[in-house]
């Protein structure tokens, strides 16, 4: 799916996939954000959802907001990656701009559960790097979900119900990063997509690259 695009120190490579998922209010959005803020090369995958727009989301940039018959037309064409139905709502990756990114070279960013990420991963192995968030503990994650004040009693009681199965997909990914403090979590979560980026067998580039120091030694 993927093709060669340049790494910052000019070697070509593959574009990854960098996937965030955790229980809701643990954090995913938050360093998703500063992700996108603070690396190159990256871009954030906006998903297609069912679900009614919080108070401060903007449609297009945090999500496109769809109606049920919309996203289903959607999956019909077969214009989603993946997609999934969590909290009674449809979520989904919209192809295009992905492979789009993909194609220049970029890495893709995506916030996605856990049945997005095996859908992913059956599709790329290879080209997916997959984080799991945990909240340092249930009473982080309940105030978590009140401090950020979006989501009315009973929904926050339906995401914190949901948490514990959530969380059960924990083994399924890469990496594990506990969101203590925002800025010890976005380091980590930093220094992973950092170390992907320079695997060896992403770096298309390094053959030729090698050659050609090889020729200078020799020349
Ligand atoms: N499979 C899949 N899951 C998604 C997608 N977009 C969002 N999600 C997940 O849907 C869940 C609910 O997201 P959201 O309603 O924004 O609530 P939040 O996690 O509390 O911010 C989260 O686990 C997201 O990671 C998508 O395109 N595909
Ligand atoms: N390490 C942290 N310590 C305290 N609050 C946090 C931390 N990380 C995120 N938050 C806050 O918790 C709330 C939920 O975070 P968010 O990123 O929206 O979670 P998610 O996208 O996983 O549902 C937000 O109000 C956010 O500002």
């Amino acid at each position: 799916m993927t093709t060669s695009g340049h790494g910052t120190d000019g070697v070509e490579r593959r574009g990854l996939m960098f996937v965030l998922s955790s229980p809701s209010g643990a954090g995913k959005t938050t360093l998703s954000r500063l992700l996108i803020e603070r690396m190159s090369g990256l871009k954030m995958s906006v998903s297609a959802t069912t679900r009614a727009m919080r108070p401060g989301e903007v449609n297009g940039k945090d999500y496109s907001f769809v109606d049920k018959a919309t996203f289903e037309a959607m999956v019909k064409a077969g214009e989603l990656l993946e997609w999934a139905t969590v909290f009674d709502n449809s979520y989904g990756t919209p192809r295009g701009p992905v492979e789009a990114a993909l194609s220049a070279g970029q890495d893709v960013l995506f916030d996605i559960d856990w049945q997005g990420t095996q859908q992913l991963r059956e599709k790329a192995r290879a080209d997916v790097v997959s984080v799991f968030i945990l909240p340092p503990s249930a009473a982080d994650l309940e105030k978590r979900l009140h401090s950020r004040a979006q989501d009315s009693d009973e929904v926050i009681r339906k995401r914190m119900s949901r948490a514990s199965h959530e969380m059960s997909h924990w083994a399924e990914y890469d990496y594990i990063v506990i969101n203590h403090n925002v800025d010890d979590a976005f380091a980590e979560v930093q220094s992973i997509l950092k170390a992907e980026r320079l695997k060896r067998e992403r770096r298309t580039g390094l053959v030729s690259f090698v050659r050609a120091l090889q020729g200078q030694l020799q020349g």
